[in-house]
């Protein structure tokens, strides 16, 4: 089959298109046909198709004006109104697409397959060169990936021909073609394969697929467009936007531990949902939560995972959590000590880390694609403890743990041959970029953990940390890579307060605790001076007014000492 590649993602694995032209398949031809029609079809003048996280639909891309069949992967808030970013299924390109120009694609339009294929190259494991510790003797060893010379190198090659072409040697159960490339030069055609073999990047390994799919042919392949019944499973179906009613609140909050002193004028419109389990959910269109284990769409080894665990559902902060993060959302969510926190991050993020679909828009390099920040060592060991409960099968996600002043030269290698997720403290990771070890060029999603400590503690490194991140979001003018930003704590405070306004977009906030909240939204305060001596006589005047009223009464006190004091 002739082909033309249209990305190549790693030196054994790229996408590609048929080759159009007189000697065409069927299928290419019916291809053509198809993208005439669906231009013929869809009309701005048609309703919107209200976009959920992996909806199959049609989209009319901004740079031509045309309309393609777009996979949703997320949706992202922008001054003009809200942008899906969507996979162009036909040419394994991305892009964003206003909202409001996405369709509901009928099913004629949706059955032919895919035309943007997934390919590997075959019978390849790729090798690196390692030096032996002791006699300093260097080595080629098998590994588990391409390093960045053989990506290079593959890429230079497609790059220099004018013509390529694929045998098929199989096709796997995800629809994946396992190949050898040739590519036609002006002097010459190449087998990538075996090209890749004698330049040392790989050795053969001619394993058989364990599938029994190894005659089926690439036309054979089916689109995976979900049934009603998987997609109603899966969450996919289109749901409505639901204006949100917007309410205008006044805050005025003070405490002696660093919150806001008077947020007072401070206008928010935010919606205000406080929901019947009494979590209050801030922030415009937030996701349905998900209440039923069930209900989560995770994949299959997080699934399995939740199974062993047992849970009866998923906590408070969880329901709210999975789906607002699954979506791509900002969120600052506030839940006591114990409550789940951790999972209500590390499963969404393991989640989207798998899908390693949703970041082709990457530059190369070695930076991770998500970091989880942690205050302390013990909270950083305690997060990526749990990320081995998912990762022991889920290989293609490698997770590094970085702390502690002094080792990080010990740290150096797997920092330098990169990472998927890294759970580090705040200056250990400014030191490791300060050395170039790593860098936050690919970085898609961060997650401050213990936020209300990080940012009230590390508020410095917090903020050039975020500097850095900015500047490196700045030099890529045109990412198109997801970038989200989840803080996670137990009570709303000053520093919170700061960050949010300064780096995060139009975040979520998710408060399961009623005291946050009210802190947060409907506490009127009222100060009053009162000499130390006479604060006591002050407290139970105000509480004897205050009684006959039947209000509920929450003293906070400095100390256990104090406390006791206001209770007797
Ligand atoms: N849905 C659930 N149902 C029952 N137990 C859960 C659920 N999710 C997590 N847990 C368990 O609850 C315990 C506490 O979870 P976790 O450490 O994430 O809490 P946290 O809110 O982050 O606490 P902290 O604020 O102290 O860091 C863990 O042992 C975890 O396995």
């Amino acid at each position: 089959m002739e082909i033309t590649i249209l990305k190549v993602v790693k030196a054994d694995h790229f996408w590609a298109i048929e080759t159009f032209g007189t000697s065409m398949s069927e299928e290419t031809r019916k291809f053509l046909q198809l993208t005439q029609q669906m231009n013929d079809f869809f009309s701005m003048d048609q309703a919107m198709c209200v976009p959920a996280q992996g909806q199959l639909c049609a989209g009319r891309r901004p740079d031509d004006k045309l309309w393609y069949r777009v996979r949703v992967k997320n949706i992202l808030h922008s001054k003009s109104g809200p942008q899906a970013c969507c996979f162009l299924l036909d040419y394994a390109k991305e892009c964003l697409i206003p909202c409001h120009w996405l369709r509901e694609a009928p099913p004629q339009f949706m059955q032919l397959p895919w035309q943007a294929r997934e390919f590997h190259l075959y019978g390849l494991q790729p090798t690196t060169l390692t030096t032996d510790e002791l006699t300093f003797v260097t080595d080629t060893q098998p590994c588990d990936r391409y390093d960045t010379a053989a990506n290079e190198y593959v890429n230079k090659l497609v790059d220099e021909s004018c013509g390529a072409r694929v045998d098929v040697h199989y096709v796997d159960s995800n629809g994946v073609s396992h190949v050898k490339l040739y590519l036609r030069r002006t002097t010459n055609t190449v087998c990538v394969n075996d090209d890749l073999v004698s330049k040392g990047y790989a050795k053969e390994d001619k394993e058989e697929p364990s599938t029994s799919e190894g005659e089926e042919s690439p036309v054979r392949r089916r689109n995976k467009v979900p049934s009603i019944g998987e997609r109603l499973l899966q969450g996919l179906m289109p749901q409505k936007w639901e204006e949100p009613s917007r309410t205008q609140a006044q805050f005025t909050s003070h405490s002696p531990s660093g919150r806001p002193l008077s947020l007072a004028g401070h206008q928010m419109s935010a919606l205000g949902l406080t929901i019947g389990d009494g979590v209050a959910v801030k922030g415009d269109i937030p996701p349905k939560p998900c209440t039923m284990l069930e209900k989560a769409t995770f994949p299959e080894f997080i699934k399995q995972y939740l199974e062993t665990e047992n849970f009866p559902a998923p906590s408070k902060v969880q329901a709210y959590c999975w789906p607002a993060i699954m979506r791509g959302r900002d969120l600052v969510a506030m839940a006591p000590a114990k409550m789940g926190k951790t999972l209500a991050y590390l499963l969404p993020l393991m989640t989207q880390l798998a899908q390693t679909a949703g970041f082709e828009g990457l530059p190369e390099g070695n930076g991770p694609r998500s970091i989880i920040l942690c205050p302390y060592w013990n909270s950083a060991r305690y997060v990526y403890d749990q990320c081995w409960n998912y990762i022991a099968d889920q290989k293609s996600t490698k997770v590094l743990l970085i702390f502690g002043a002094g080792a990080e030269d010990d740290q150096m290698v797997p920092l330098i041959n990169g990472c998927d997720l890294l759970i580090a403290t705040p200056r250990c990771l400014l030191r490791m970029l300060e050395k170039r070890y790593t860098n936050l060029d690919r970085l898609c999603h961060l997650v401050v953990d213990d936020a209300d400590t990080l940012t009230e503690v590390y508020t410095d490194e917090i903020k050039s940390l975020m500097r850095l991140y900015g500047k490196a979001i700045a030099d890529q003018p045109d990412r198109s890579a997801p970038r989200q930003i989840v803080l996670m704590a137990r009570q709303w405070t000053a520093g919170i307060e700061s960050f949010h306004r300064a780096y995060m977009t139009q975040p979520l906030l998710v408060f399961t605790s009623k005291v946050e909240e009210a802190v947060y939204s409907k506490v009127k305060q009222i100060v009053q001076v009162v000499h130390s001596t006479q604060r006591y006589t002050q407290l139970l005047g105000l509480l004897d007014q205050l009684e006959t009223g039947g209000h509920k009464i929450l003293v906070f006190a400095g100390s256990d000492a104090e406390a006791e004091g206001v209770a007797q």
